[in-house]
């Protein structure tokens, strides 16, 4: 596993936009490489910033997005369509304005969908979907995710791992239902951290001073139980892209000075 690099912007905007060049980038290198990429998208504020910053960018077209296989950290276990469902909102902020092919785009199930309001199933129908994606290379039942981009919560929670929570725990399942998050919804589907540490490389997204204390907590040593963000890792990359605000509470040591 990697240790943590971070790389601090001076605003939001800039992060996101910074972001989204870094990762049409990563596509653009992978599908170069293998002949297609998978990305991990995230929901929230900051994933969501970086889905519109990528759709404004001119150099999305580089991508070749029918080579591109999409799948998701974690999901609010609401029905299809729901506002506040991570892919409802992924979808309009780029999913609907980009040619990809809809064979590769990997949802999680929704609470209205073939499992019923049944997390758990949800969840392991996922896991299954997964584990049917991965190839003899890969390392477990999931496929070697090119950058798997995870949003940190003010409370630490990455996809929907909150601290102290079972999800958090988990060392043989990718991926489960989560009953009783702190933050609403409280069912939710979320990819595990040995799902998460199958990923090349993970991005962690965290802009705003309501992100600061996180950000400081997880650098600085935390246990991924208390912190589940501290237990986020890459395996040949792990990066905290992070705007000023969000970066205050950290010491000077842990980045180099003022990236753009
Ligand atoms: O509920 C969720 O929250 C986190 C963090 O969101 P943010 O708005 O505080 O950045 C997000 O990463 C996760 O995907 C989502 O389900």
């Amino acid at each position: 596993m990697s240790a943590p690099e971070v790389v601090v912007h001076r605003d939001k905007e800039l992060m996101a936009k910074a972001a989204a060049a870094r990762l049409i980038t990563k596509i653009v290198d992978a599908q170069a490489a293998r002949g297609s990429a998978a990305i991990v998208l995230t929901g929230g504020r900051n994933g969501n910033g970086l889905l519109a910053a990528l759709a404004e960018a001119p150099a999305r077209d580089a991508v070749d997005w029918s080579r591109l296989d999409l799948w998701w950290g974690d999901e609010r276990f609401l029905p299809a369509g729901d506002p506040e469902r991570n892919d409802t909102q992924a979808r309009a902020a780029l999913l609907d304005s980009v040619p990809l092919d809809p064979a590769r785009v990997h949802p999680m199930p929704a609470a209205d969908g073939p499992y019923g309001n049944d997390p758990d199933a949800a969840a392991e129908a996922y896991a299954a979907e997964l584990a049917a994606a991965a190839g003899p290379e890969d390392h477990g039942p999931v496929p070697s995710f090119d950058v798997l981009l995870l949003g940190v919560g003010p409370d630490t929670h990455v996809a929907s791992l909150f601290p102290e929570l079972p999800g958090v725990r988990e060392t043989e399942r990718t991926v489960v239902g989560v009953h009783g998050a702190p933050k609403p919804p409280p069912t939710r589907i979320s990819l595990t951290l040995p799902a998460i540490r199958a990923a090349r490389q993970v991005w962690l997204l965290a802009a705003g001073e309501d992100k600061a204390n996180a950000a400081a907590i997880a650098l600085s040593g935390a246990g991924e139980v208390q912190a589940p963000a501290a237990g986020a890792r890459g395996r040949s990359r792990t990066l905290w892209l992070l705007d000023e605000p969000a970066a205050a509470q950290l010491p000077r040591s842990l980045y180099p000075p003022a990236s753009a």
